[in-house]
């Protein structure tokens, strides 16, 4: 079952006020969001719309030329690297190159953090820790295979598992079912919604799938021009309307059994191929 929340009864696990950014070529304006501290929270939007860009602010990747980003109650910019990292992960998108490497010492790297040099040997939390994490997502029986050797879908649980293993309360991440086929994209989806109901761990996710985000997700972000468009409960936000806004498309939407459809209204695509 789909579980909502109303905007009024947020505890932000971060925040952001009047955040705004200009790289010369594109301004992120005013952003004030909330995201919902143990929830899951989708980030939607057309492309270039803003959306990595502003998860790269709220996690101090980039420096805002105005505005805040506060985790809990503190700012932001009084974070240490150390602190922030033990604080907040995000994982980029799929199409970041990573090191040539065991899926086991790939995990391991997320525990970095917490070790006093590279060199540093892994303590025995570190080993539960990542044992543990290979147990939830189901990868264990890859352990010593070379990431590169896995499939798209084996390895972005690899990827999820080195970022579950920086024990985080947040975690970001940005287009986590990209490159998948269907049945890994849902097998992704299924278990960040199980980690996230285990664990309470507040996840923020930048998709595109507005039916994934529908259906997994708590809370909705839109952006549009990089400014936020709407924000709230994703059934009660996704409607014909807010496609036509957001992505000037023309669309119907149907549920079926809880899960949203999007039906495109394509001319050509009528009955009797006529254009309407
Ligand atoms: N380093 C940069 N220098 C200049 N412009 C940039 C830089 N990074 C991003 N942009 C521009 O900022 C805009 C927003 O980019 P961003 O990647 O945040 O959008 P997005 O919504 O995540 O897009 P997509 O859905 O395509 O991944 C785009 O027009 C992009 O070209």
């Amino acid at each position: 079952m789909i579980q909502s929340i109303h905007p009024s009864t947020i505890t932000a696990a971060i925040e952001s006020k009047q955040l705004s950014l200009d790289n010369g070529h594109f301004r992120l304006d005013q952003i004030d969001i909330s995201l919902p501290k143990g929830q899951l929270t989708a980030i939607v939007g057309p492309n270039g719309s803003g959306k990595s860009t502003l998860l790269r602010l709220l996690t101090k990747l980039l420096k805002p030329d105005q505005g805040q980003v506060h985790i809990g109650d503190r700012e932001i910019t009084s974070y240490s690297l150390r602190e922030l990292s033990t604080t907040i992960t995000m994982l980029p998108q799929m199409k970041e190159m990573l090191p040539q490497l065991t899926v086991h010492e790939l995990v391991a790297y997320g525990r970095s953090p917490y070790r006093r040099s590279w060199h540093t040997a892994h303590n025995t939390t570190d080993t539960a820790i990542v044992d543990q994490v290979l147990q939830w997502t189901g990868i264990e029986q890859y352990r010593d295979r070379m990431f590169h050797t896995l499939s798209g879908g084996e390895q972005q649980r690899t990827r999820i598992a080195m970022a579950l293993a920086q024990q985080t309360d947040i975690l970001l991440l940005d287009e986590p079912t990209t490159f998948l086929d269907i049945a890994h994209q849902f097998e992704v989806m299924d278990m960040l919604k199980r980690i996230n109901a285990q664990s309470g761990l507040t996840i923020v996710m930048v998709l595109h799938d507005l039916q994934q985000a529908v259906a997994y997700c708590d809370y909705m972000i839109a952006l549009k021009q990089g400014k936020v468009a709407t924000s709230g409960i994703p059934q009660q936000i996704l409607t014909t309307e807010f496609i036509q806004d957001i992505y000037h498309m023309k669309a119907r939407i149907l549920f079926e059994g809880g899960y949203p459809l999007i039906l495109p209204v394509i001319p050509h695509h009528q009955s009797g191929g006529h254009l309407i």
